[in-house]
């Protein structure tokens, strides 16, 4: 039980959100799953992630939040919100813990990891082929189109980005909604760390989605590594294109999530290229110009 006078609203919010709640789980239980936090699967804004294992023997991601100064409440809305969801592309929430002042989330476990580091990998200079990339973006849109039109609660997720996209073995990806804080992740994924070839002197002052911008605009060769058939060039372009839409600083410009998968999924030829994006190298301004890689 929870001690505090401030914590009887959580208790009764609970109680009320019994029937949709994933389990609810003491501190000393996420201690005993984790092995008392032993491994360390990575770390995010607001808090680390352990691996566990259920009592049943399932693997899971236990994170476990920032200590917080909050009676709860956020955690708990959010929480709601979030055992509402299902979604092929969004992970699984399995339990909880709200326990004085520890908060975590179980999350199912995802073997593989997070994409940031199938993008561009150091070591090999191996990077992800363009098809997977493909299905990772589209999946992503349509998680994002569900939590924005499909379920119950509408929700933003601010905070899509390669760290915390999970591929599982198919490269099909989830991801966790423990998120307040969406932005656009298509164009990171597109210029991956050295895909791309610049044939610029100065890279460090291109601006990537300029840059790309004026190929799309003269149909040039897309100049992206990796590459390898006709399929390949079209998914790419058909990415680089919706991501440029994506990035339009007036927000009534850029496209809903559902146009985002259509656009997605349809032809190349339908799409139409969007306007230039505003912030442009050919000022050449170092603070507005953005690092390549
Ligand atoms: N379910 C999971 N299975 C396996 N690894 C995971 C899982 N969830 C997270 N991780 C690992 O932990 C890292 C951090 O994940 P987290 O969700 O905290 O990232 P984040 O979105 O940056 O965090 P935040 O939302 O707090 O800003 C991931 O990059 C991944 O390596």
């Amino acid at each position: 039980m929870l001690r505090t006078g401030e914590n009887k609203n959580i208790e009764v919010f609970l109680k009320d959100h019994e029937f949709l709640a994933p389990k609810r789980y003491r501190y000393s239980y996420i201690k005993n799953i984790t092995n008392s936090f032993r491994v360390k699967l990575g770390k995010g804004g607001y808090g680390d992630v352990y691996k566990g294992k259920l009592l049943d023997g399932r693997h899971v991601a236990v994170k476990i939040l920032k200590k917080s100064k909050s009676n709860g409440e956020d955690f708990i809305n959010e929480d709601a919100s979030i055992s509402r969801t299902s979604h092929v592309n969004i992970l699984s929430l399995l339990g909880f813990c709200i326990d004085g002042r520890h908060r975590a989330l179980i999350y199912e476990f995802m073997p593989n990891g997070s994409l940031e580091k199938f993008i561009f990998q150091e070591k090999t200079g191996r990077r992800l082929e363009w098809k997977k990339l493909y299905r990772i973006a589209i999946g992503i849109a349509r998680g994002l189109e569900y939590l924005h039109c499909g379920c119950n609660t509408r929700i933003l997720h601010f905070d899509i980005k390669p760290h915390n996209i999970l591929p599982d073995d198919e490269f099909f990806p989830r991801y966790p909604i423990p998120a307040w804080r969406d932005r656009v992740m298509d164009t990171k994924m597109v210029g991956g760390r050295k895909s791309v070839n610049v044939d610029v002197d100065r890279t460090s002052e291109v601006y990537f989605p300029d840059w790309i911008y004026g190929r799309v605009e003269l149909d040039e060769e897309l100049g992206l590594e990796g590459v390898r058939d006709e399929d390949e060039q079209e998914k790419a372009r058909k990415m680089i294109i919706v991501s440029l839409w994506c990035i339009q600083t007036d927000p009534s410009t850029r496209p809903s999530m559902s146009r985002v998968v259509e656009m997605l999924e349809g032809s190349t030829e339908s799409l139409i290229i969007p306007p230039r994006p505003f912030l442009s190298s050919s000022s050449s301004s170092p603070s507005r110009a953005a690092k390549l890689g």
